[in-house]
Protein backbone atom coordinates (compact mmCIF):
# COMPACT_ATOMS: atom_id res chain seq x y z
CA UNK A 1 0.00 0.00 0.00
CA UNK A 2 1.37 3.65 -1.12
CA UNK A 3 1.10 5.67 2.17
CA UNK A 4 1.88 9.31 2.59
CA UNK A 5 3.90 11.32 4.44
CA UNK A 6 3.21 12.37 7.51
CA UNK A 7 1.84 16.39 6.78
CA UNK A 8 3.93 18.65 8.83
CA UNK A 9 3.34 19.79 11.53
CA UNK A 10 4.18 23.09 13.99
CA UNK A 11 8.35 22.94 14.90
CA UNK A 12 8.01 21.75 18.53
CA UNK A 13 11.92 22.85 19.08
CA UNK A 14 12.20 24.04 22.39
CA UNK A 15 13.11 27.76 22.60
CA UNK A 16 12.63 28.04 18.77
CA UNK A 17 11.47 32.25 18.02
CA UNK A 18 12.55 32.96 21.18
CA UNK A 19 16.27 31.24 21.71
CA UNK A 20 18.43 34.34 19.97
CA UNK A 21 21.04 31.04 18.89
CA UNK A 22 18.16 30.00 16.95
CA UNK A 23 17.05 33.38 14.94
CA UNK A 24 18.33 33.89 11.79
CA UNK A 25 21.17 37.03 11.32
CA UNK A 26 19.88 39.98 9.67
CA UNK A 27 22.16 40.80 6.62
CA UNK A 28 25.01 42.96 7.08
CA UNK A 29 25.95 40.72 10.50
CA UNK A 30 29.02 39.79 11.14
CA UNK A 31 29.86 36.45 12.33
CA UNK A 32 31.61 38.50 15.27
CA UNK A 33 28.22 40.22 16.23
CA UNK A 34 26.92 36.11 15.97
CA UNK A 35 28.97 34.74 18.24
CA UNK A 36 27.40 37.47 20.86
CA UNK A 37 24.69 34.75 20.93
CA UNK A 38 26.61 32.04 21.38
CA UNK A 39 26.85 29.11 23.93
CA UNK A 40 28.82 25.77 23.87
CA UNK A 41 28.57 24.11 20.99
CA UNK A 42 27.62 20.31 22.31
CA UNK A 43 29.46 17.64 20.15
CA UNK A 44 27.16 14.45 19.32
CA UNK A 45 28.86 11.95 20.53
CA UNK A 46 28.47 9.33 17.78
CA UNK A 47 30.76 6.81 18.62
CA UNK A 48 29.16 6.05 21.95
CA UNK A 49 25.73 6.20 20.48
CA UNK A 50 27.25 3.66 18.04
CA UNK A 51 28.57 1.42 20.87
CA UNK A 52 25.18 1.19 22.82
CA UNK A 53 23.81 0.02 19.25
CA UNK A 54 26.26 -2.50 18.84
CA UNK A 55 25.43 -3.92 22.21
CA UNK A 56 21.44 -4.09 22.43
CA UNK A 57 22.20 -5.93 18.86
CA UNK A 58 24.90 -7.94 20.50
CA UNK A 59 22.26 -9.25 23.15
CA UNK A 60 19.23 -9.59 20.36
CA UNK A 61 21.45 -11.98 18.56
CA UNK A 62 22.97 -13.96 21.97
CA UNK A 63 19.16 -13.96 23.03
CA UNK A 64 18.07 -15.30 19.49
CA UNK A 65 20.37 -18.79 20.11
CA UNK A 66 20.15 -20.67 16.98
CA UNK A 67 20.53 -18.87 13.80
CA UNK A 68 23.39 -16.55 13.91
CA UNK A 69 23.24 -13.86 11.08
CA UNK A 70 25.79 -14.06 8.49
CA UNK A 71 27.34 -11.23 6.79
CA UNK A 72 29.49 -11.82 3.76
CA UNK A 73 31.81 -8.35 2.98
CA UNK A 74 33.28 -8.30 -1.09
CA UNK A 75 36.50 -6.29 -1.02
CA UNK A 76 37.53 -6.14 -4.71
CA UNK A 77 41.30 -4.39 -5.15
CA UNK A 78 43.37 -2.81 -2.32
CA UNK A 79 42.20 0.81 -1.54
CA UNK A 80 43.53 1.47 1.74
CA UNK A 81 40.19 2.98 2.95
CA UNK A 82 38.13 0.26 1.92
CA UNK A 83 40.52 -2.05 3.64
CA UNK A 84 40.02 -0.12 6.59
CA UNK A 85 36.25 -0.02 6.75
CA UNK A 86 36.08 -3.23 6.09
CA UNK A 87 37.99 -4.90 8.59
CA UNK A 88 36.17 -2.62 10.97
CA UNK A 89 33.02 -4.21 10.36
CA UNK A 90 33.87 -7.75 10.00
CA UNK A 91 35.28 -6.88 13.67
CA UNK A 92 32.09 -5.51 14.79
CA UNK A 93 30.41 -8.29 12.87
CA UNK A 94 32.43 -11.51 15.08
CA UNK A 95 32.02 -8.79 18.10
CA UNK A 96 28.08 -9.19 17.86
CA UNK A 97 28.35 -12.93 18.05
CA UNK A 98 27.45 -13.09 14.08
CA UNK A 99 29.11 -15.27 11.32
CA UNK A 100 31.54 -13.21 9.39
CA UNK A 101 32.17 -14.17 5.76
CA UNK A 102 34.71 -12.33 3.52
CA UNK A 103 35.73 -12.71 -0.25
CA UNK A 104 38.48 -10.32 -1.21
CA UNK A 105 39.34 -10.46 -5.10
CA UNK A 106 41.96 -8.78 -6.87
CA UNK A 107 41.93 -5.32 -8.56
CA UNK A 108 41.58 -6.77 -11.69
CA UNK A 109 38.62 -8.65 -11.09
CA UNK A 110 36.10 -8.92 -14.19
CA UNK A 111 32.54 -8.40 -13.83
CA UNK A 112 31.95 -11.74 -13.86
CA UNK A 113 33.68 -12.86 -11.42
CA UNK A 114 32.18 -10.89 -9.01
CA UNK A 115 28.85 -11.31 -9.80
CA UNK A 116 29.75 -15.05 -9.77
CA UNK A 117 30.87 -14.36 -6.33
CA UNK A 118 27.83 -12.37 -5.28
CA UNK A 119 25.47 -15.36 -6.84
CA UNK A 120 26.78 -17.89 -4.87
CA UNK A 121 26.99 -15.75 -1.30
CA UNK A 122 23.16 -15.44 -2.49
CA UNK A 123 21.97 -18.83 -2.73
CA UNK A 124 24.26 -19.62 0.82
CA UNK A 125 21.47 -20.32 3.88
CA UNK A 126 24.60 -19.03 5.93
CA UNK A 127 24.98 -15.83 4.29
CA UNK A 128 22.16 -13.49 5.73
CA UNK A 129 23.67 -10.46 4.17
CA UNK A 130 25.82 -9.11 1.28
CA UNK A 131 27.43 -6.03 1.56
CA UNK A 132 29.77 -4.89 -1.56
CA UNK A 133 32.00 -2.46 -0.94
CA UNK A 134 32.42 0.90 -2.54
CA UNK A 135 34.35 2.48 -4.75
CA UNK A 136 34.74 -0.48 -6.68
CA UNK A 137 37.78 -0.15 -9.53
CA UNK A 138 36.54 1.65 -12.19
CA UNK A 139 36.61 -1.45 -14.68
CA UNK A 140 33.56 -2.59 -12.55
CA UNK A 141 30.32 -1.41 -12.80
CA UNK A 142 28.10 -1.01 -9.47
CA UNK A 143 24.94 -0.79 -9.86
CA UNK A 144 23.94 -4.21 -12.19
CA UNK A 145 26.05 -5.99 -9.39
CA UNK A 146 24.90 -4.19 -6.37
CA UNK A 147 21.37 -5.18 -8.07
CA UNK A 148 22.09 -9.43 -8.27
CA UNK A 149 22.41 -8.96 -4.26
CA UNK A 150 18.47 -10.25 -3.26
CA UNK A 151 16.60 -7.54 -1.97
CA UNK A 152 16.34 -9.77 1.86
CA UNK A 153 20.24 -9.83 2.05
CA UNK A 154 21.00 -6.41 0.84
CA UNK A 155 21.60 -5.11 4.14
CA UNK A 156 23.60 -2.09 2.28
CA UNK A 157 20.10 -0.54 1.22
CA UNK A 158 21.73 0.28 -2.27
CA UNK A 159 19.86 -1.96 -4.57
CA UNK A 160 17.15 -0.62 -7.03
CA UNK A 161 14.41 -2.65 -5.38
CA UNK A 162 15.68 -1.23 -1.63
CA UNK A 163 15.66 2.55 -3.12
CA UNK A 164 12.00 1.55 -5.13
CA UNK A 165 10.78 0.52 -1.66
CA UNK A 166 12.69 3.20 0.11
CA UNK A 167 11.03 6.28 -2.15
CA UNK A 168 7.47 4.46 -1.85
CA UNK A 169 7.80 3.93 1.76
CA UNK A 170 7.50 0.58 1.93
CA UNK A 171 9.22 -1.89 4.16
CA UNK A 172 13.00 -2.68 3.36
CA UNK A 173 16.23 -2.15 4.29
CA UNK A 174 17.48 1.43 4.34
CA UNK A 175 21.30 2.30 3.69
CA UNK A 176 23.34 2.47 7.15
CA UNK A 177 24.41 6.30 6.57
CA UNK A 178 21.78 8.18 6.21
CA UNK A 179 20.17 5.63 8.61
CA UNK A 180 23.13 6.16 11.08
CA UNK A 181 22.27 9.82 10.95
CA UNK A 182 18.50 9.86 11.60
CA UNK A 183 19.48 7.72 14.50
CA UNK A 184 21.89 10.25 15.67
CA UNK A 185 19.21 12.81 15.30
CA UNK A 186 16.75 10.90 17.58
CA UNK A 187 19.30 9.89 20.04
CA UNK A 188 20.29 13.77 20.61
CA UNK A 189 16.35 14.43 21.09
CA UNK A 190 15.97 16.39 18.24
CA UNK A 191 12.24 16.99 16.42
CA UNK A 192 12.21 16.17 13.11
CA UNK A 193 8.69 17.42 12.01
CA UNK A 194 8.75 20.45 11.08
CA UNK A 195 12.13 20.78 10.99
CA UNK A 196 14.06 22.76 7.88
CA UNK A 197 16.68 20.15 7.11
CA UNK A 198 19.33 21.56 4.87
CA UNK A 199 21.23 17.83 3.02
CA UNK A 200 24.07 19.42 1.13
CA UNK A 201 25.18 16.31 -1.20
CA UNK A 202 22.91 14.03 -3.66
CA UNK A 203 24.66 11.37 -3.70
CA UNK A 204 22.82 7.52 -3.64
CA UNK A 205 24.67 6.51 -0.50
CA UNK A 206 24.14 9.90 1.41
CA UNK A 207 22.32 12.44 0.14
CA UNK A 208 19.24 11.05 -1.68
CA UNK A 209 18.21 8.28 0.02
CA UNK A 210 18.50 10.49 3.44
CA UNK A 211 16.42 13.20 2.09
CA UNK A 212 13.62 10.72 1.65
CA UNK A 213 13.95 9.10 5.36
CA UNK A 214 13.44 12.73 6.69
CA UNK A 215 10.66 13.60 4.45
CA UNK A 216 9.00 10.79 5.80
CA UNK A 217 9.63 12.19 9.31
CA UNK A 218 7.81 15.45 8.45
CA UNK A 219 10.63 17.46 7.74
CA UNK A 220 10.75 20.49 5.24
CA UNK A 221 13.58 19.09 3.08
CA UNK A 222 15.92 21.01 1.01
CA UNK A 223 18.27 19.03 -1.01
CA UNK A 224 21.91 21.17 -2.42
CA UNK A 225 25.39 20.57 -3.39
CA UNK A 226 28.51 21.54 -4.33
CA UNK A 227 27.88 23.15 -7.13
CA UNK A 228 24.32 25.22 -5.51
CA UNK A 229 24.73 28.60 -6.74
CA UNK A 230 23.72 30.32 -3.42
CA UNK A 231 24.72 27.39 -0.67
CA UNK A 232 24.19 30.23 1.83
CA UNK A 233 21.06 31.08 0.87
CA UNK A 234 19.55 27.10 0.99
CA UNK A 235 21.68 26.66 4.65
CA UNK A 236 21.22 29.33 6.80
CA UNK A 237 17.98 29.27 7.63
CA UNK A 238 18.38 25.34 8.33
CA UNK A 239 17.28 24.06 11.59
CA UNK A 240 19.44 20.87 11.07
CA UNK A 241 22.35 20.76 8.04
CA UNK A 242 23.55 17.79 7.02
CA UNK A 243 26.80 17.71 4.66
CA UNK A 244 28.16 14.58 2.43
CA UNK A 245 29.35 16.33 -0.03
CA UNK A 246 33.26 14.96 -0.33
CA UNK A 247 34.19 18.19 -0.62
CA UNK A 248 36.86 19.14 2.48
CA UNK A 249 35.71 21.98 4.57
CA UNK A 250 32.76 22.80 2.33
CA UNK A 251 31.12 24.18 5.17
CA UNK A 252 31.76 27.10 7.54
CA UNK A 253 30.14 29.47 9.86
CA UNK A 254 28.75 31.63 6.72
CA UNK A 255 26.59 28.93 6.34
CA UNK A 256 25.05 27.60 9.29
CA UNK A 257 22.18 29.49 11.90
CA UNK A 258 23.02 30.07 15.03
CA UNK A 259 21.91 27.21 17.38
CA UNK A 260 21.04 24.65 14.37
CA UNK A 261 22.47 21.12 14.53
CA UNK A 262 25.16 20.11 11.77
CA UNK A 263 25.70 16.76 11.18
CA UNK A 264 29.39 15.81 8.91
CA UNK A 265 29.19 12.92 6.55
CA UNK A 266 32.27 13.66 4.94
CA UNK A 267 36.00 12.00 5.87
CA UNK A 268 38.87 12.83 4.63
CA UNK A 269 42.36 11.93 5.10
CA UNK A 270 44.70 14.73 5.78
CA UNK A 271 48.58 15.20 6.83
CA UNK A 272 47.02 16.09 10.25
CA UNK A 273 44.50 13.29 10.32
CA UNK A 274 41.09 12.86 9.39
CA UNK A 275 38.37 15.99 8.25
CA UNK A 276 35.42 16.16 7.37
CA UNK A 277 33.12 18.57 4.68
CA UNK A 278 32.29 20.78 7.82
CA UNK A 279 35.21 23.62 9.07
CA UNK A 280 34.31 22.39 12.55
CA UNK A 281 36.61 24.68 14.67
CA UNK A 282 35.20 27.41 13.22
CA UNK A 283 31.84 26.41 14.44
CA UNK A 284 32.55 26.08 17.34
CA UNK A 285 30.19 28.82 19.88
CA UNK A 286 28.02 29.10 16.53
CA UNK A 287 26.77 25.67 15.89
CA UNK A 288 24.29 24.29 18.52
CA UNK A 289 25.32 20.47 18.01
CA UNK A 290 28.26 19.05 15.85
CA UNK A 291 29.23 15.73 15.42
CA UNK A 292 32.94 15.15 15.11
CA UNK A 293 35.15 13.45 12.51
CA UNK A 294 36.25 10.87 13.51
CA UNK A 295 33.69 9.78 15.87
CA UNK A 296 30.87 11.27 14.82
CA UNK A 297 28.33 9.55 11.64
CA UNK A 298 31.24 6.93 10.66
CA UNK A 299 30.78 4.71 13.57
CA UNK A 300 27.22 4.76 13.01
CA UNK A 301 27.10 3.40 9.49
CA UNK A 302 28.79 0.29 11.10
CA UNK A 303 26.24 -0.08 13.76
CA UNK A 304 23.18 0.39 11.60
CA UNK A 305 24.63 -2.01 9.20
CA UNK A 306 24.39 -4.87 12.15
CA UNK A 307 21.14 -3.56 12.88
CA UNK A 308 20.50 -4.36 9.02
CA UNK A 309 21.93 -7.54 8.99
CA UNK A 310 19.73 -8.91 12.19
CA UNK A 311 17.02 -7.60 10.07
CA UNK A 312 18.07 -9.74 7.07
CA UNK A 313 18.26 -12.64 9.85
CA UNK A 314 15.00 -12.28 10.62
CA UNK A 315 13.40 -12.30 7.83
CA UNK A 316 15.62 -15.36 6.25
CA UNK A 317 14.15 -16.82 9.35
CA UNK A 318 10.47 -15.97 8.28
CA UNK A 319 11.11 -16.57 4.62
CA UNK A 320 12.34 -20.30 5.41
CA UNK A 321 10.05 -21.00 8.38
CA UNK A 322 8.02 -24.34 7.55
CA UNK A 323 3.72 -23.51 7.87
CA UNK A 324 2.27 -25.24 10.76
N1 LIG B 1 29.10 -0.73 0.42
C1 LIG B 1 29.36 0.43 1.04
N2 LIG B 1 30.47 1.10 0.73
C2 LIG B 1 30.72 2.27 1.37
C3 LIG B 1 29.87 2.75 2.39
C4 LIG B 1 28.71 2.01 2.69
O1 LIG B 1 27.87 2.39 3.56
N3 LIG B 1 28.49 0.84 2.00
N4 LIG B 1 30.19 3.89 3.10
C5 LIG B 1 31.48 4.52 2.94
C6 LIG B 1 32.56 4.12 3.90
N5 LIG B 1 32.18 3.43 5.13
C7 LIG B 1 31.62 2.20 5.04
O2 LIG B 1 31.87 1.42 4.19
C8 LIG B 1 32.59 3.88 6.42
C9 LIG B 1 33.15 5.10 6.58
C10 LIG B 1 33.64 5.50 7.84
C11 LIG B 1 33.56 4.66 8.92
C12 LIG B 1 34.11 5.03 10.25
O3 LIG B 1 33.87 4.36 11.23
N6 LIG B 1 34.92 6.08 10.33
C13 LIG B 1 35.62 6.45 11.51
C14 LIG B 1 37.05 6.73 11.15
C15 LIG B 1 37.76 5.50 10.71
C16 LIG B 1 38.92 5.79 9.77
O4 LIG B 1 38.67 6.17 8.63
O5 LIG B 1 40.07 5.65 10.18
C17 LIG B 1 34.98 7.70 12.10
O6 LIG B 1 34.43 8.50 11.35
O7 LIG B 1 35.09 7.86 13.31
C18 LIG B 1 32.97 3.44 8.76
C19 LIG B 1 32.49 3.05 7.51
C20 LIG B 1 32.04 4.30 1.54
N7 LIG B 1 31.83 2.98 1.06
Amino acid sequence: MLTAAPPPAPYTAVGLGRDPRTQSSTPGESFTDRKRFATMTHTIKGAEIARSIRTRVAERVAAAGGQVPGLATVLIGDDPASAVYVAAKRRAVREAGMRDIHRHLRHQATQNEVAAVIDELAGDPDVSGILLQLPLPAQLDAAPLIDRIPVTKDVDGLTTASAGRLARGERGMRPCTPNGVIELLDAEGIELQGAHVAVVGWGQLVGRPLSQLLLRRGATVTVAHEFTADLTAVTRPADVVVVATGVRGLIGPEHVKPGATVVDVGIHRTPDGLAGDVRAAELDGIAGRITPVPGGVGPMTIAMLLVNTLQAAEWGAERDAVPA
